[in-house]
């Protein structure tokens, strides 16, 4: 059963890893102005699996980028640690829906390319990358090239390469949506692996209400544009040890819950599109 959770406020007394703040974002056009996200507040701890769904445009990749710092906001703050976010930082890996890798170097190069670039020397940073295409499963492709591999296997360097600087939150945009089912089931499992032996704080956008059942801790599902939140849960499938875990009622009737609540934003979210 999934239950309605408050992720406004910590849940402990300590600092959260991630706090958003009446948090909004506007963009600027020259046919005039577009606001993504409305003021709202979210609470992420430490080990915490967030999943956010929500329409499309609803400003999912917007939060996402704010937290990364490719974004600044347009109203309210948001803390990593009790610090502010002014920019991005070695203490938050981000996987894109396309692996955005850089297509002139080796696999282990693009993977070493962070340790590089916060000061470890070549061979250390070697070390530490094919450390990482083990985990992924693609120490035999080090001295390959992007274009010689797969989608699946590009998005698992992607992974590789956010965890290269050792990060405490992995951010997630999308990463599975290009790919064809069965190797997204693969790479969810191993997702899941990865984030039980390391216990990071993960923050994964996706448009699969499955994929956020089977992968989060919590769930929020957004509003349509402007986004904010519009309910949060707190889902017991990730811990399950059950393999056929998805096949329960107990999954079916989440679905539904997050499925009816989606569509109200959904179809809001087209009215507003057919608006001229
Ligand atoms: N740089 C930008 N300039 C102008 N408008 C933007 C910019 N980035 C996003 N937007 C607008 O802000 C809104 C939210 O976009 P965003 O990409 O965050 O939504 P999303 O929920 O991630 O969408 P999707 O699910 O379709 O990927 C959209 O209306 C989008 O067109």
């Amino acid at each position: 059963m999934i239950e309605p959770i408050d992720l406004r406020q910590p849940r402990h007394g300590t600092p959260p890893k991630l706090q958003v703040e009446q948090l909004s974002k506007s963009f600027g056009s020259s046919s005039g102005s577009v606001q993504a996200l409305a003021p709202f507040d979210l609470s992420v701890e430490a080990g915490d699996f967030l999943c956010v769904v929500g329409p499309s445009g609803c400003g999912k990749t917007t939060l996402l980028n704010i937290v990364a710092g490719f974004e600044s906001p347009t109203s309210g703050s948001v803390y990593v640690d009790g610090k502010p976010v002014t920019g991005p930082g070695a203490d938050r890996g981000v996987v894109f829906q396309q692996g955005a890798l850089f297509n002139w170097m080796t696999i282990l190069d693009n993977v070493a390319f962070g340790p590089r670039s916060t000061g470890f020397s070549q061979s250390v940073a070697r070390q530490k990358a094919m450390e990482l295409l083990e985990l992924v499963g693609l120490s035999a492709f080090a001295k390959k090239y992007p274009y010689q591999l797969s989608g699946g296997m590009q998005q698992r360097v992607g992974i590789a390469r956010a965890l290269a600087n050792n990060p405490q939150m992995l951010l997630m945009d999308e990463p599975f949506a290009a790919l064809d089912q069965q190797t997204r089931e693969l790479l969810q499992e191993e997702i899941r692996s990865i984030w039980q032996r390391t216990n990071k704080t993960i923050l994964w956008i996706t448009h699969s209400i499955e994929e956020a059942l089977l992968l989060a801790t919590h769930i929020i599902v957004m509003t349509a544009r402007p986004g904010r939140t519009k309910a949060s849960f707190v889902s017991p499938f990730a811990r399950s040890s059950d393999p056929h875990v998805a096949s329960s009622m107990e999954f079916a009737a989440a679905k539904r819950t997050i499925f009816q609540l989606l569509r109200g934003e959904a179809k809001q979210a087209q009215q507003m599109e057919e608006v001229p």
